[in-house]
């Protein structure tokens, strides 16, 4: 480590950008060129941290110590990881970075809010600010400096298979939920540089507004696809929410896998650079993605020189390379001293990656505060949680006779039946990016499925039957008061998530026919985007709630479903009638749609748009 413990870098009384100078005016190419790399923690040992001054380690969804790791298991390890970082010649901290993107989601027992589609459907930013406090604190608790979110794309076509990463397919509604950046970073000082970036101490969390730009437009909403758009309607729809987490101090940004107009993100020096950096004064750093340059060529990984030259000088800063860093360090540092990347754009890089560093204040505060523990899944985070969902609920349909209410449902009826693969499934309520990646079945974590929130709802003289697939002779019985089906999409993820077919999977539609055949039934669609509902099928049922991806939290639908709460939700996103009308949303005549955005029924008035 530097002999000069008094220098002004390691001076938290000197401003900022002298710190930044002076610790630059220190490192080799090799340290610069460590700084901007990023890489997994499975392939982050104490030497390779130590001797190339590596810039992050991050967790893949999932990644962590073991199963059911707690969050001081995950402390452990970061801190771990942080002490060999301190330990190199001038001692920079590490950024440790996880994609916490609805709540601490790799960590067993953390809190898991709502997707982003559903929070769109509250379209309450003063939510989305407490639940950024509340993941904030819970990502620090783990030793996590930063968390890759939010997503703030703008959906346009639900065959995405992260549209519900998206707020809305309305940038106005996404504009309104980036207050989540101020909850995870702080409330910004007066005065603050515009587009300096800022987190406000240790309980806070470096953000990282993704993924830049257009992800959300792809044509036929294929993920990693091509946007294709004028300027002028890329900045005005996609481009948007970015200006407001700008002016919120959000430190990070990373790039889009996807095209605009058939030229890669990762390679933009256009958007990257001449637009985000320069026209818009961003002064944070952008990530690139997940082996984001590898994707730059076909085969994968081919040429990855050219690759390394194309997306760095394009403008981005630090590389998620995630596994081979040897090759991109090596790979950067030769294109450097061959002059194919100046000097310059290096310095740019490391400068603005020290910046967001000091401005998080790791230098003074790099090991976790482990006074935060037990904020993990805390009773607070998992009623703001159950906020969340009950605002959350879309109400489509109340009742067969438009003046008679299907809901609220009578918490006390004799006799109730719950049906469907939704109704008892915690791993299908929290959708993917949920202790795995892909997310998972069943008791994947601590929480309350809807039939948990059901049973205890219910009064002590109601019986709840449950049956997954009801047999014919359950549903024979004439004994039922009503039932709930709940039903909808296993979790899903990225490419692996493009549908385009959007049918409720599982059965779905025949559970729901079979049992409103002979029951008066509410139907709880569990999913991350509107899917097909046939005529004939909506006709059946007597009521119908779009419940989205809700999360850990299944209390707030009992609430809402037997009148503790009314309903508060509305479409975040067009419904369409069928997949031929896609794409279907505001900004195209969407006016044959089956459900409008916006549209959502209480159940005291009839409509809420
Ligand atoms: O084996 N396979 O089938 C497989 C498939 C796809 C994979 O690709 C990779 O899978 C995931 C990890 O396993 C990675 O998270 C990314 S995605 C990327 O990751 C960032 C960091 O987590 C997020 O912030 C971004 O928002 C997101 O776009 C990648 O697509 C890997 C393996």
């Amino acid at each position: 480590v530097e002999e000069d413990m008094n220098c002004i870098y390691r001076d938290p009384n000197e401003p900022v950008e002298a710190r930044i100078r002076d610790l630059l005016s220190r490192m080799t190419l090799k340290e610069k060129v460590g700084q901007m790399t990023l890489i997994e923690r499975r392939v982050a040992t104490p030497d390779a941290i130590k001797d190339l001054s590596i810039g992050g380690i991050l967790s893949a969804c999932g990644s962590g110590p073991f199963q059911k790791a707690l969050s001081s298991d995950w402390a452990d390890l970061a801190d771990g990881f942080q002490k060999s970082a301190l330990e190199s010649r001038l001692g920079i901290p590490l950024i440790y970075g996880v994609d916490a993107v609805h709540g601490h989601n790799s960590v067993y027992g953390a809190t898991i809010f709502p997707h982003n589609v559903g929070l769109g459907a509250t379209r309450d930013a003063d939510l989305a600010q407490k639940i950024g406090e509340a993941t904030a604190l819970e990502v620090r608790a783990s030793g996590i400096h930063c968390t890759f979110a939010p997503c703030v794309a703008v959906c346009r076509d639900p065959r995405w298979g992260r549209c519900y990463e998206s707020y809305s397919e309305d940038t106005e509604i996404v504009r309104k939920m980036t207050s989540i950046v101020t909850g995870l970073q702080g409330q910004l000082p007066h005065k603050h540089p515009k587009g300096y970036p800022f987190v406000a101490g240790r309980n806070k969390v470096i953000a990282c507004a993704k993924h830049f730009v257009g992800d959300g437009g792809t044509n036929q909403g294929k993920n990693e696809g091509n946007t294709v758009l004028s300027y002028e309607d890329l900045e005005r729809i996609h481009m948007a929410p970015y200006l407001d987490c700008i002016s919120q101090g959000v430190s990070t940004i990373m790039a889009s896998y996807s095209s605009w107009n058939g030229c890669k993100l990762h390679a933009n020096r256009f958007l990257l650079t001449e637009i985000l950096k320069d026209k818009l004064g961003f002064k944070g750093f952008i990530f690139s993605d997940w082996s984001g340059l590898d994707r730059l060529s076909e085969p994968r990984g081919s040429n990855y020189r050219s690759c390394i030259s194309s997306a760095v000088n394009a403008g981005i800063d630090m590389v998620m390379v995630p596994y081979e860093f040897k090759k991109f360090v090596e790979g950067l540092i030769d294109l450097v001293e061959s002059g194919k990347i100046s000097m310059a754009r290096i310095d740019d890089a490391v400068e603005r990656i020290l910046r967001v560093k000091f401005v998080a204040g790791l230098f003074e505060f790099p090991f976790m505060n482990r006074s935060l523990l037990d904020t993990v899944g805390c009773k607070l985070h998992r009623d703001l949680a159950r906020e969340a969902v009950r605002k959350s609920l879309v109400l489509l349909k109340n009742g067969k006779d438009p003046k008679k209410s299907f809901l609220p449902l009578d918490k006390n009826a004799k006799r109730i039946g719950v049906f469907g693969t939704h109704a008892d499934n915690l791993g299908y309520q929290c959708g993917g990016w949920t202790i795995k990646w892909s997310g998972g079945s069943g008791r994947i974590t601590i929480g309350t499925t809807i039939l948990d929130a059901i049973k205890a709802a219910a009064g002590d003289e109601t019986e709840v039957v449950y049956e997954q697939d009801p047999s014919a002779d359950t549903l024979a019985r004439q004994d039922f008061s009503f039932a709930i089906v709940a039903v909808g999409e296993e979790p899903y993820v990225e490419s692996l998530g493009d549908n385009s077919e959007l049918v409720i999977p599982l059965n779905g539609a025949d559970i729901i026919s079979s049992v409103a055949d002979s029951i008066p039934t509410l139907v709880i669609l569990v999913s991350g985007r509107p899917l097909l509902l046939e005529p004939l099928l909506l006709d059946k049922i007597d009521a119908l709630i779009a419940a989205w991806l809700p999360g850990s939290e299944g209390g707030g639908i009992a609430d809402v479903v037997f009148g503790d709460y009314d309903f508060k939700g509305r479409l975040p996103v067009t419904w369409f009638k069928q997949v031929e009308q896609l794409p279907l949303h505001v900004g195209i005549d969407s006016h044959d749609s089956l459900f409008p955005l916006g549209f959502g029924l209480t159940c005291k008035e009839r409509s809420l748009d």
